[in-house]
């Protein structure tokens, strides 16, 4: 894979529109993220707008739920035919598995490829201070993170959403194959805004992870397709092989 195909771009906004114009100002970009804003807003036809561009899909619901129902969601979204899907490794190893399983089980029911199922860790807008006091977990980030990593394993996923921060403790743990799928990046000419534990690009590749999600310091620049390149760029002279 090329570093561009590496790097996710999330359609954070609330309109097809307002999608599809970002889709078609930045045609380097093959892979691009559908959430939460977009999707409640416009419902699951932009995935085939996407899909009829030739574009890689990662659909992030974030599902957190009992485990009937996040089946029951997990096989819906099977259908829809895109690569990557997430839920929160939270919800525990039972709703894991069976998440796993009905995303599967969806997608051979329509004859398309299932997506990986990815497991959110631990949110890189939570910092130490809310995990400590807010959330009252015992543990600090990179080890709560590597926990729910482990679990989502044990679960039987193929990788997790974790902050770049966390990506090289989590590597020493898991299979090169495990993907580590790391938004909270950040190059050092860009804001971090309400992201927390951050790195720039090349330090987040060569951290070990697999894909980057990268929005506003591409998407809320001036020039998009020239940040997008330049981010490119930097991680083409200077990622390890
Ligand atoms: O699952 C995600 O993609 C995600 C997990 C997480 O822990 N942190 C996080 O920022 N994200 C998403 O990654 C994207 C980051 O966007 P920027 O902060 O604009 O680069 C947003 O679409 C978030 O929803």
């Amino acid at each position: 894979m090329t570093v561009d195909q590496r790097i996710i771009v999330p359609l954070d906004v609330s309109s097809a529109s307002a999608a599809l114009d970002l889709v078609d100002a930045l045609p380097q970009v093959s892979f691009w993220k559908v959430g939460l804003e977009l999707f409640v807003s416009t419902g699951p036809g932009l995935i085939q707008e996407l899909k009829a561009r030739q574009k890689r899909i990662f659909l992030d619901l974030k599902f957190h739920d009992i485990p009937n129902t996040m089946a029951g969601a997990c096989m819906a979204a099977g259908r829809y035919g895109v690569d990557l899907l997430t839920i929160h490794a939270a919800a525990g190893q039972e709703a894991m598995e069976a998440a796993q399983q009905a995303a599967i089980a969806g997608a051979k029911a329509v004859g398309v490829e299932p997506p990986l199922v990815l497991a959110v860790t631990l949110l890189t807008s939570i910092d130490p201070q809310t995990l400590a006091v807010e959330l009252k977990i015992p543990l600090d980030s990179n080890s709560y993170a590597l926990q729910m990593a482990l679990l989502a394993r044990d679960s039987g996923l193929k990788g997790v959403v974790c902050s770049p921060q966390e990506a090289s403790q989590l590597r020493r743990f898991l299979p090169a194959d495990f993907a580590l799928v790391c938004p909270g990046v950040r190059p050092t000419w860009a804001s971090s805004q309400d992201q927390r534990r951050t790195m720039t690009p090349v330090q987040a590749f060569n951290a070990g992870a697999t894909y980057l999600v990268i929005g506003r310091p591409v998407t809320a620049d001036p020039d998009p397709a020239a940040a997008f390149a330049r981010i490119c760029e930097e991680c083409s002279t200077a990622i390890a092989p």
